[in-house]
């Protein structure tokens, strides 16, 4: 289907829509990066994390004492602290004073507490040796060469933390895919309040940020708008921003209006469409269309509707799920939300209700201020309750829900 098929097509079902955007997106995975332990966080593993050494690499002692040969009362004969490479213990009775985190030495074959040793008269050290273990073996949390975690994996301080414990000083991630936004209509404000059939606008803002925490870097002078309302300014501002970026945004002009110049301006360039309308109210006319670049990598452009919440329905129903295939990652699963009340179906199409999910009973409850042209309401909720074609959302149902990419302790 190629850019000069307007819209007569049928709009994609919504969750096809999703798993068709995940699907390009990984055929146009970007390359893997070799990049130091340190800096990859919040990237994609591009490779399996599989330990170069056991975990412990060696025993340790888990406790602060002494680890002792044979049967009481020891000998102190060392001392040893975490970072030694001990001596063996050679003889029956004998004992070294070892901290928490210390290599046992070879010959040991208990620990005891400190707090649990006396001394006797002639100095040397008793007590009564615990059941349980007191130090970790080699190999307790993890055999050399074991896998821990698949490629595909995003990584978290967590991953950082157990890849550098297992000997790695750098990782092959998949970067973060560099976005652009173009914000199309003249009647757009950039500051000071709407008024005079001028509104201010909302996506400036709001769309990088979002992009930002959907793992994308939007680097400064990425973001460009309001681009003159003609379909020569329209063809070069998608132009200038395919040059830097791997995804680019558009806002508005998503329709066939007397200035609505997207679809003129995608068959201009070449582009194809991979998405061109969807099923799901709000947000109908979104879509996404791929152009591939004299260096023979796909590049995408996602037309998201004007209007406001409709935007966001468009972000978060096709470029999540592009995103995440170019970063290598899974289709991100729905969870679901108990509906507290009834939410209506929207015929043929999937209705996107936004909602506010009570944390202790994970039950959903439709927010006020939900008109496709309005934020109020967006910017009180968790994120959109699904409502398949066909069916209405009865109080006490169990449907999908798609988060709004929130932090923790945002909405509380
Ligand atoms: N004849 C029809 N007209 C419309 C239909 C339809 O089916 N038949 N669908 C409506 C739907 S649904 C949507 S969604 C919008 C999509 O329109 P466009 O993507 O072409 O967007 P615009 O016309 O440029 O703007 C729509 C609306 O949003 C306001 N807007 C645009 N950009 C911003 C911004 N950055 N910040 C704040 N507000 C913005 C703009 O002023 C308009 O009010 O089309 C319907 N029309
Ligand atoms: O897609 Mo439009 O969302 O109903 O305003």
């Amino acid at each position: 289907m190629t850019a000069e098929t307007v819209a007569t097509t049928a709009p994609t079902a919504w969750d096809r829509a999703r798993t068709l955007m995940h699907e390009a997106g990984r055929a146009g995975a970007l390359a893997p990066v070799e990049v130091p332990v340190d800096d990859a966080d919040g990237l994609t593993l591009a490779q399996d994390l599989v330990t170069l050494t056991s975990l412990p690499a060696f025993p340790t002692s888990s406790v602060d004492g002494f680890a002792v040969r044979g049967p009481a009362p020891w000998r102190v004969v060392g001392k040893v602290l975490a970072g030694n490479s001990p001596a063996p213990l050679a003889d029956d009775g004998t004992a070294v004073e070892i901290a928490t985190g210390g290599m046992l030495p070879p010959g040991a074959d208990a620990v005891l507490r400190v707090e649990e040793s006396t001394r006797t008269p002639d100095g040397r050290i008793t007590g009564r040796l615990r059941e349980t273990v007191e130090w970790r073996r080699p190999g307790e949390e993890a055999e050399l060469g074991e896998l821990l975690i698949p490629a595909g994996t995003p990584v978290d301080p967590g991953v950082l933390g157990l890849a550098a414990s297992c000997g790695y000083d750098t990782l092959a991630v998949r970067p973060r895919p560099r976005a652009a936004v173009r914000i199309f209509g003249d009647e757009l404000l950039v500051q000071g309040p709407p008024g005079d059939g001028r509104v201010r606008d909302a996506l400036g803002p709001n769309v990088p940020a979002l992009l930002r925490r959907y793992g994308c870097q939007v680097a400064p002078g990425a973001v460009v708008g309001p681009v003159e309302d003609t379909l020569d300014a329209h063809v070069a501002a998608i132009r200038s921003a395919l040059a830097e970026a791997d995804l680019v945004c558009t806002t508005g002009g998503t329709m066939h209006g007397p200035v609505d110049h997207l679809h003129p301006a995608l068959a201009a360039l070449g582009a194809e469409y991979l998405v061109n309308t969807v099923a799901v109210r709000p947000g109908f006319p979104m879509l996404v269309a791929r152009v591939t670049g004299d260096d023979g990598r796909a590049r995408f452009i996602a037309g998201l509707p004007g209007n406001p919440q409709s935007a966001l329905v468009a972000l978060a129903s096709l470029v999540e799920p592009l995103l995440a295939g170019l970063r290598g990652r899974a289709l991100p699963a729905l969870g679901t939300v108990r509906l507290a009340e009834p939410v209506p179906g929207r015929g043929d199409y999937t209705h996107l209700a936004l909602v506010h999910v009570d944390a202790a009973s994970g039950t959903a409850r439709p927010v006020r201020h939900v008109g496709s042209a309005m934020l109020r309401g967006l910017a009180s909720a968790h994120g959109f309750a699904a409502i398949a074609p066909g069916t209405s959302g009865e109080a006490g149902a169990r449907v999908p829900f798609v988060p709004l990419p929130l932090l923790p302790g945002e909405r509380p």
